[in-house]
């Protein structure tokens, strides 16, 4: 069986293979720690073994809920921020049809997303659209507190419950929080829907393998099940495997290497723009997980060969303190032969018959040496083909290597304590009750 394969042979020229494997022990180390859950942040590591727990039990409601939504709405907004929603949109844009919006042939609901900012013309129009749709909610928050879509939450209902009465928006409405707690989960039981947990131990940027990130992957017409066998994959995989072949610990030891010869700042670059919400989703997760202590790698993205004709010139040239990561899928999904052309005026006969991948496969290659020339270090993950299996073992690669990176850090790669600074300004501003001296305070700064 193939797997997602990691090589760091473009980045010898800015750090040694000794440098890389000094990380052996260590980063072995910090994988049992994750396993057995006696490293820092260890009340949240559920989702290291979430794969193997998941049940079939489990897996059939969230397909049956699925379903059940499917035959009533065309639209399923997935209302939420941060791990609430990046994870499903990584996974439904990975795997739609790149012009899906479209809705051409799609038996499936359009998925849309919603609480992921505080735009006033996002929601209008939004809801400018909802209103002539039949539509249905997944309101998904942890905490069940969060501004963003709380706000958003508050919008749609009133216009769902104006559109098909306060009993059906109940069946149409789905929300993930929780277990006991939080503002969600109150109304969830106060207003009846139905409801999946978001387990304790599991933060919201590991919490893609749970029904937060499911429900909506299944709605779109995703294959859940592969997508969990591809993670359980790359579970046992991650553990079975030695540290020279370990695709997670080499990254996990390669990056922490690179970033002690002053390579800040990670690049992950793709060749395909169905990849681009797996770089958002990525963000987070080695963002929030590492940029602490006054520490940690800045997670960037691009998608090429776009950014080539952008950010290609800062890469190439910029400020060296980068490295790029670059994310190549083996084999496209699909065919697509260049022409022949009798007057070949464009001068492209020289590739006709040839496959448009394979065009793709040399800009890639060519980046990478010019990059290397140019003083960026490479690292490179070979994805053997898109679909839900290795979207799964990728997925869970990232999040097993995050975990490991950041014990190497020596930060607890599992809490967030920075994102409340913007939240209690924010409140203070809106003069929210409870605030008063945060009011205060904040006012003399104005
Ligand atoms: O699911 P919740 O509690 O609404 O949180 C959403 C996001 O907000 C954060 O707590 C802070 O940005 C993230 O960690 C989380 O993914």
């Amino acid at each position: 069986m193939e797997h997602i394969k990691l090589s760091f042979e473009k980045s010898l020229n800015f750090v040694s293979k000794e440098e890389i494997f000094k990380f052996k022990e260590e980063s072995q180390k910090h994988l049992t720690a994750l396993q057995k859950g006696t490293g820092k942040g260890n009340d949240y590591v559920g989702w290291v073994d979430l794969p193997s727990q998941i049940t079939e039990e489990e897996l059939n409601d969230i397909e049956a809920t699925a379903l059940s939504l499917k035959d009533k709405v065309e639209v399923l907004v997935v209302i939420g921020i941060g791990g609430s929603y990046l994870g499903a949109k990584a996974v439904n844009d990975a795997l739609a049809h790149s012009f899906d919006q479209l809705n051409i042939g799609n038996e499936n609901p359009l998925v849309l997303y919603a609480g992921q900012n505080i735009s006033e013309d996002y929601l209008f129009e939004l809801m400018d659209i909802l209103k002539d749709l039949e539509f249905g909610i997944c309101v998904i928050s942890k905490s069940g507190t969060t501004t963003e879509p709380a706000i958003a939450f508050r919008l749609l209902k009133e216009l769902l419950e104006e559109n098909v009465g306060k009993e059906e928006a109940r069946e149409r409405i789905i929300a993930i929080t929780d277990a006991s707690k939080g503002a969600l989960r109150t109304l969830a039981v106060q207003e009846g829907y139905k409801t999946f947990v978001i387990p304790d131990d599991v933060g919201g940027r590991f919490s893609v393998l749970t029904p937060v990130g499911l429900l909506p992957i299944a709605v779109a017409g995703h294959d859940i099940k592969e997508l969990v066998k591809g993670a359980k994959s790359m579970q046992e995989y991650s553990i079975a495997t030695a540290f020279e072949e370990n695709p997670a610990l080499l990254y996990a030891a390669a990056r922490n290497a690179l970033y002690a010869k002053g390579k800040g700042i990670e690049i992950l670059a793709n060749y395909n723009p169905k990849l681009h919400n797996v770089a958002e989703w990525w963000k987070q997760l080695y963002g929030e997980s590492e940029g602490k202590e006054n520490k940690g790698i800045f997670p960037a993205s691009v998608d090429f060969t776009s950014d080539l004709h952008s950010m290609g010139q800062y890469i190439q040239e910029g400020q060296r303190n980068i490295f790029e990561t670059v994310i190549s899928i083996a084999k496209p999904n699909h065919t697509v032969i260049i022409p022949e052309d009798k007057d070949n005026l464009d001068g492209l006969n020289f590739l006709a018959g040839r496959r448009i991948d394979a065009v793709n496969k040399m800009a890639e290659l060519g980046t990478q040496l010019a990059h290397v020339d140019g003083g960026v270090p490479n690292l490179r993950i070979e994805m053997p083909q898109l679909n839900e299996f290795y979207l799964g073992e990728l997925l869970y690669f990232f999040e097993i290597a995050c975990g490991v990176s950041g014990y190497i850090l020596d930060v607890n790669p599992f809490d967030q304590p920075g994102v409340e600074a913007y939240k209690s300004n924010m409140f203070a501003l809106l003069e929210k009750p409870g605030f008063e001296e945060e009011t205060k305070k904040i006012k003399e700064k104005l």
